[in-house]
């Protein structure tokens, strides 16, 4: 699949496999989630554009590159997502932050919105969306679709760990957005849930159940 993106680092691997140990604690996973988010970013920042700017060494004056124009957004999928946040901010401190709040029904699956508040000029970004889960690939749809409708255009999604069924939903849906995973599981089970999988991110994160 064009512009999907499985990582394969054994850093990014080693550190899933924890996260997926039932007996890794709130604290440690949190750690984890954040260390995982910067190894993705590392990655998927491959491509940000860079213009040379004339600066002087101690040496002589030079013509070196830095990232250009292109302002950054990172737009976590509440309420998992906020756990990717920091780890994207460790690699561009610069970048403004927008939330997508979304909840999955546990019967139906679907998405349900329930607050949205994205930084100005939206059109002009880079538009990083994370959550650690793209299981049926509703929720990640519906946020790639509010960022759209907002004028978005420029947009990643970053996931630490996807379903098959969400990835081909997300690529069908979204064929224009980049999609990084962290790993690609098996299957969804009968209540939606990733298999192997790690359980719901959000719980984990915050120490909820
Ligand atoms: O691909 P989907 O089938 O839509 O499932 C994935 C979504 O489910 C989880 O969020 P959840 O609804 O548990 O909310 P939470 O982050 O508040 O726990 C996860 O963080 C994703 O947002
Ligand atoms: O496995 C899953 C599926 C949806 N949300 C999660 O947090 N985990
Ligand atoms: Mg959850």
């Amino acid at each position: 699949m064009e512009k999907v993106y499985i990582m394969e680092h054994p850093l990014i691997q080693h550190k899933i496999s924890m996260l997926r140990d039932k007996n890794t604690g709130t604290n440690e996973f949190r750690k984890l989630v954040e260390e995982i988010a910067v190894l993705m970013g590392y990655e998927a920042f491959r491509d940000l554009p860079t213009e040379d700017v004339e600066i002087e060494t101690p040496i002589e004056t030079c013509k070196t590159p830095f990232i250009s124009g292109k302002k950054l957004a990172v737009i976590p999928v509440l309420r998992a997502g906020l756990g990717m946040v920091n780890g994207i901010l460790t690699l561009v401190p610069s970048a403004k932050v927008g939330h997508v709040g979304l909840y999955r029904d546990p019967v139906t699956h679907e998405p349900h919105e329930y607050y949205c508040k994205l930084p100005e000029s939206i059109n002009e970004r880079i538009n990083v969306i994370v959550d650690p889960m793209l299981a049926t690939g509703g929720s990640a749809e519906a946020a790639v679709d509010y960022v759209k409708k907002q004028g978005g255009r420029n947009i990643k999604f970053m996931c630490i760990i996807a379903a098959p069924e969400g990835l081909k939903r997300l690529h069908e849906a979204h064929p224009d957005i980049q999609i990084y995973c962290g790993h690609l599981d098996r299957c969804l089970n009968e209540h939606a849930y990733i298999c192997p999988g790690l359980g719901d991110a959000g719980d984990r994160i915050f120490g909820t159940k």
